[in-house]
């Protein structure tokens, strides 16, 4: 009998949604979601009904009903700090999404995974996986940051870099327990994450290091306070100038890398060429700064996301960087499968669904 499960992955931009049959792929989408339209919303929770019903209208072009899946996988947003690994989507889990108070896209699919889990009426559920914040509870010599008011927050791209983790030890024939990666995920933000036994130990956020497609990355601290005095503009306008309208996109008014390659190497656009070489630097040296943590004890220096498509962008950071450890590529994200697998696992037994 089919073990459908509905898999859905909100991004800023798109909604990527798939149905798989236990571990396999029988179908995915990525519905994008054109600025025009997200911008009749004024923020993310708003969006809510919206992507919930473009999910629904997926389930049912693939000709299926909440009562046909045996469960949902969701990706689970910014909601406090939760371990690695699955959760069941209960109330208090749901209400941890609506009330947080770190917008993020994933934060909606929880709660869409719960609404189609009751409308199935058939004892479903759903379950977040490898939640952007399930890095589980920092050792507190990563969260100093020089003001004590202000902790660093554990915000990163875990779900990708522990699926390519995962993917990476099985092909070196080695136990997870007893590997040591950096996972740089060059996607429209980017991190650099040091994966230690499987988990995020430290790691270089969307917003410390390297600029990236759409993300200012870290900006020198006083000038940034000072421009915030002086630009005039509200907090939720400073945040999309770093978070959405920064990087490529401020700078050069795109935010595919593609389009950037072509202007730098195709139009002899020099500005673009200089721009890309250098958020290639920055997200070198952020992939550098984590050898230090372990003593420069690095199995693998693996490039992930989309950016890891382009040969140009992988070939001069591994120049960089290979100083410290191999370099191995894994272009493009896992994120859906590793959805997939998760939940397909806490089905079949195989692990436990932790709850909130
Ligand atoms: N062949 C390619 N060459 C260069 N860049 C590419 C290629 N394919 C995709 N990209 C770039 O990858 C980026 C998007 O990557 P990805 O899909 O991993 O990120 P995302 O899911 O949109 O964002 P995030 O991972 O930050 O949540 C875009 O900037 C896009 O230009
Ligand atoms: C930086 C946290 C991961 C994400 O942007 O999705």
């Amino acid at each position: 009998m089919a073990e459908y499960i509905l898999v859905i992955n909100p991004g800023s931009t798109s909604t990527k949604v798939a149905v798989f049959d236990g571990e396999k792929e029988l179908h995915s989408m990525n519905i994008d979601h054109p600025a025009e339209e997200l911008k009749k919303f004024v923020d993310i929770n708003e969006q809510l009904p919206f992507r919930k019903v473009a999910v629904m209208k997926y389930l049912e072009s693939q000709s299926l009903k909440p009562s046909d899946l045996a469960g949902i996988a969701a990706r689970a947003g910014a909601i406090g700090q939760l371990e690695s690994g699955a959760y069941l989507i209960d109330e208090t889990f749901v209400n941890a999404c609506r009330t947080s108070q770190i917008p993020h896209p994933a934060n909606l699919s929880p709660i869409i995974a719960y609404e189609i889990a009751e409308e199935a009426g058939t004892g479903i559920c759903g379950y977040a996986y490898d939640a952007v914040c399930g890095c589980g509870v920092p050792d507190p010599i990563f969260t100093y940051t020089g003001v004590p008011e202000i902790k660093k927050p554990f915000f990163t791209h875990v779900l990708n870099s522990r699926a390519v983790s995962i993917e990476q030890a099985k092909k070196d024939g080695m136990k997870l327990e007893d590997t040591t990666y950096i996972v740089c995920h060059l996607g429209g933000g980017v991190t650099s994450n040091l994966i230690k036994g499987g988990k995020v130990l430290d790691f270089v956020g969307d917003d410390e290091g390297g600029f990236s497609p759409e993300r200012s990355g870290g900006v020198p601290c006083r000038e940034l306070v000072k421009f915030c005095f002086r630009s005039g503009l509200s907090e939720k306008q400073v945040q999309k100038k770093l978070k959405g309208q920064g990087g490529l996109t401020a700078y050069l008014g795109v935010n595919d890398a593609r389009d950037v390659e072509r202007m730098a190497f195709e139009e002899g656009n020099e500005e673009a060429k200089l721009v890309y070489d250098a958020m290639i630097m920055q997200l070198s040296k952020d992939i550098a700064s984590l050898a230090p943590v372990v003593c420069g004890k690095v199995d693998k220096i693996i490039l992930t996301g989309g950016m890891a498509y382009s040969s140009y962008l992988t070939a001069e950071m591994e120049k960089r960087v290979s100083f410290i450890a191999p370099v191995s590529v894994s272009a493009g994200t896992y994120e859906m499968e590793a959805l997939a697998k998760g939940i397909h696992r806490v089905l079949a037994g195989e692990e436990q669904a932790q709850v909130l």
